[in-house]
């Protein structure tokens, strides 16, 4: 599902934010990305889908080459790949409907079958009622409840998060961690970078804890393992 063999990547500033990472997640794992602030867990996560490029090292996604991956094939790569972040990312002019048609439109389905596979995941992240709301009529849970439905209407193998429960208070942090188990359980893979100790000490999963650019542990059912 993925595989990442010897990668690095040095930013243009001389920082080293991988250093020889080498991990393979197969499909349907649920995995924590952890670490303290600056470890590489971003970067571990936009290397993925390409948000930025290794500078050495291979990455496959889903049967993709992801360093060898054209620009013009990176909007392919995405399709496959959903995408949650801390701070949504919604679009502020669209409805709630409309920033999760947008995703789909953008590969050209038939309206009926967008109304459709939109009602489906609207209502899976229990926002039937606000389909037609603007993102300001929205709580900050509601938000990203409507970013993880823009994620998965795709039917994604992979859903990848960089700090989803980072802008939201913990009972609103775990309603949205109901939501992405739920979607784990349907046999998606998940990849979640989080600061959330509660959270990945209640609700156990794989751990990769990353530190200096380097993975230090990697366990199943791990704990957070660190003061933040
Ligand atoms: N675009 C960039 N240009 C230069 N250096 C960067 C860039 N992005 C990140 N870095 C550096 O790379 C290192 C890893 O950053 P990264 O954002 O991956 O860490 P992180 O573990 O996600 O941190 P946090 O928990 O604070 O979000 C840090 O030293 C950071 O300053």
């Amino acid at each position: 599902m993925i595989e990442m063999k010897d990668v690095y990547k040095k930013y243009p500033n001389g920082v080293i934010a991988s250093n020889g990472i080498s991990v393979k997640i197969n499909k349907g794992e649920f995995v924590y990305v952890v670490g303290p602030s600056g470890a590489g867990k971003s970067t571990f996560i936009k290397l993925m889908y390409r948000e930025e490029r290794a500078t050495s090292g291979s990455i496959i996604v889903n049967n993709t080459d992801v360093t060898a991956l054209r620009d013009q094939k990176v909007p392919l790569l995405r399709r496959q790949l959903g995408v949650v972040f801390q701070d949504f990312k919604l679009l502020p002019r669209l409805t709630v409907y409309e920033n999760i048609a947008f995703a789909l439109e953008v590969i050209e389905q038939q309206p009926t079958i967008v109304k459709e596979k939109v009602m489906h995941v609207i209502a899976k992240v229990g926002l039937a009622k606000k389909a037609q709301h603007f993102p300001h009529e929205l709580s900050g849970g509601e938000q990203q409840r409507v970013a993880i439905a823009r994620a998965i209407v795709n039917k994604p193998a992979v859903v990848i998060a960089d700090e989803p429960t980072g802008n939201l208070d913990p009972d609103t942090a775990w309603g949205i961690m109901d939501i992405f188990h739920e979607i784990n359980q349907d046999g998606t893979t998940i990849v979640m970078a989080t600061h959330n100790k509660d959270i990945v000490n209640s609700l156990r999963r794989r751990v990769i804890a990353i530190d200096g650019g380097e993975i230090v542990r990697d366990e199943y059912g791990g704990d957070y393992g660190y003061e933040s």
